[in-house]
């Protein structure tokens, strides 16, 4: 129950970006989360963080919204698409600053910087980094509370071969020592070597909420069972 939604819906003007969505998502391994643009995925996890407010039904984390944690980031460690910090700030100081909001000690920010293989940048500024390492900053943000809970919009996003084993490790890695991990992502050759659990919506909609196994059984890859999936649903 690290990651639960009740009837999680969401409405802009007529839109309906995300439709009454019922989800759990359980701590010990990876959980994808795919689905077509649109689809909503990016608003429901907007909306776990606290970030988008439910039309109707609710998002919790460890059995709380969000909004009432006084230190979130012990809670739960997010990146999401956009990137957040000042392109006039170091990699460190901006972690320093994140840091201090949420009562970390400061030595864990150079903890986190080695992490993700940022030592060397994290006295250069954020504008001057590229796509890859501002994903690696990102990633060093959400780890910087030791939290229990991590979502991830498109982490895989700009980062090179290297960046993309290096990620699928480590998000196996912080799985397997008991920590939920809920990721987006439109590369499905990707998401199958990483998640063990999938999450499908289309519309706003849940489609699936299955182990991988099973989903991809009778079929010979992500590729195909999402695309049978999707196209059922359209
Ligand atoms: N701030 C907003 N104002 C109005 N409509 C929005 C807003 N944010 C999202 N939407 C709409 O809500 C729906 C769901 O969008 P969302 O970004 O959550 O989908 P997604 O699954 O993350 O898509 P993608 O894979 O393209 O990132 C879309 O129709 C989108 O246009």
């Amino acid at each position: 129950m690290a990651i639960t939604l009740q009837k999680l819906t969401k409405t802009y003007g007529r839109t309906l970006a995300v439709d009454g969505l019922d989800l759990e998502v359980r701590p010990g391994r990876v959980t994808g989360f795919l689905g077509p643009n649109g689809a909503g995925k990016s608003t429901t996890m907007r909306m776990v963080l606290g970030l988008d407010r439910p039309t109707s039904g609710r998002a919790l984390v460890n059995g709380r919204p969000y909004a009432d944690y006084q230190w979130p980031l012990r809670e739960v460690g997010a990146v999401l698409e956009a990137k957040a910090a000042h392109p006039g700030r170091t990699g460190r100081n901006h972690l320093l600053a994140m840091a201090r909001s949420n009562a970390i000690p400061a030595g864990r920010v150079d903890e986190v910087l080695g992490m993700v293989g940022l030592g060397d940048a994290a006295g250069k500024r954020f504008g001057t980094y590229s796509l890859g390492m501002g994903q690696r900053l990102g990633l060093a943000g959400a780890l910087l509370g030791d939290p229990g809970v991590l979502i991830l919009d498109e982490p895989v996003n700009g980062l090179d071969p290297d960046g993309v084993r290096w990620i699928r490790r480590l998000l196996r890695d912080l799985a397997a020592e008991g920590r939920t991990v809920f990721v987006s992502s439109h590369l499905l050759t990707e998401m199958q070597m990483t998640a063990s659990h999938l999450v499908v919506i289309a519309k706003g909609r849940l489609l699936a909420d299955a182990p991988m196994d099973d989903l991809l059984g009778g079929h010979g890859s992500l590729e195909d069972a999402y695309y049978e999936l999707t196209e059922s649903a359209a």
